[in-house]
């Protein structure tokens, strides 16, 4: 980050359009006696940032396990572009899976492989029949994004925590995804490189018109990121708006999350 000064004004609104991309209707899910999804109900526009609050234990997790069809709901229906992938078979579910790329917590990068061999792997594992000048227009593209093009030849663990999360965002954007989702991206980084990775979360979004799910902890993440913020308790939704409606919440609760 260049200017760090212009931090929160670079941070503008993306543009969103009204039509889901995602949709959660009344879903439910337990596991024996624990009612993790109680009659879950949201949305995530085309473009938009949804940033999923909520303490250890709330459902966050299981939530995306269930929108990408790894885990199965009880009940309810959850559409991605209008397709209810409750209903999907794993073939069909792949398919969706190919719009999705993931930021996972520690980047998730295979530690034996050259940044640019897991780039490469990410592409072939997601059926792109590239050329070898394709492939590596992509590699370098993806790589550009997060600003570490020269970090291509490097294995994962001569790098640093927070290249190791830029390096697995290139990876989550190498397959041009609809759709991506952040598992606590600025988890365990220090202040100024959780700031770059905010940052770059915004600028992916702005520049292909992505839609985010971006689960943390971090409130500043939430603030910065989220175009709308949701909080899970107990299997529903506690809260939900825009940072700030957040934040001025009335509920003794919701109001615990902002204290220091
Ligand atoms: N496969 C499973 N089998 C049984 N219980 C599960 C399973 N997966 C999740 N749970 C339970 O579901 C609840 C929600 O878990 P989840 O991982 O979604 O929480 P979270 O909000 O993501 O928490 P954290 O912020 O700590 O990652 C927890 O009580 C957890 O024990």
């Amino acid at each position: 980050m260049e200017n760090k000064k212009n931090f929160i004004t670079q941070c503008i609104k993306l543009p969103t359009s009204d039509e889901p991309l995602i949709e959660f209707k009344n879903v439910y899910k337990s596991y024996g006696n624990n009612k993790v999804l109680n009659g879950i109900n949201f949305t995530v526009k085309k473009g938009e940032n949804l940033v999923i609050l909520g303490k250890s234990g709330s459902g966050k997790s299981v939530a995306v396990k269930c929108l990408v069809g790894l885990t199965k709901v009880d009940k309810g229906e959850i559409f991605i572009s209008g397709k209810d992938i409750t209903k999907l078979d794993e073939e069909e579910l792949n398919r969706i899976r190919m719009k999705i790329g993931f930021l996972f917590q520690n980047g998730a990068l295979y530690d034996s492989m050259t940044v640019r061999q897991n780039l490469v792997f990410t592409l072939q594992h997601n059926n792109k029949n590239l050329t070898e000048q394709e492939t590596e227009s992509a590699v370098k593209e993806a790589l550009q994004n997060v600003g570490l093009e020269e970090a291509i030849d490097q294995l994962p663990a001569e790098l640093s925590g927070g290249m190791r999360k830029r390096i697995g965002l290139a990876r989550a954007l190498i397959i041009k995804p609809e759709i991506i989702i952040y598992d606590e991206p600025t988890g365990g980084l220090d202040t100024i490189t959780a700031r770059e990775i905010i940052e770059l979360i915004r600028n992916i979004g702005l520049k292909y018109n992505t839609s985010s799910i971006i689960i943390t902890h971090d409130l500043t993440c939430a603030k910065y990121t989220g175009d709308r913020v949701i909080v899970l308790k107990d299997g529903l939704i506690k809260a939900e708006g825009s940072y700030k409606d957040i934040e001025n919440n009335a509920d003794d609760w919701v109001k615990s999350f902002f204290e220091k």
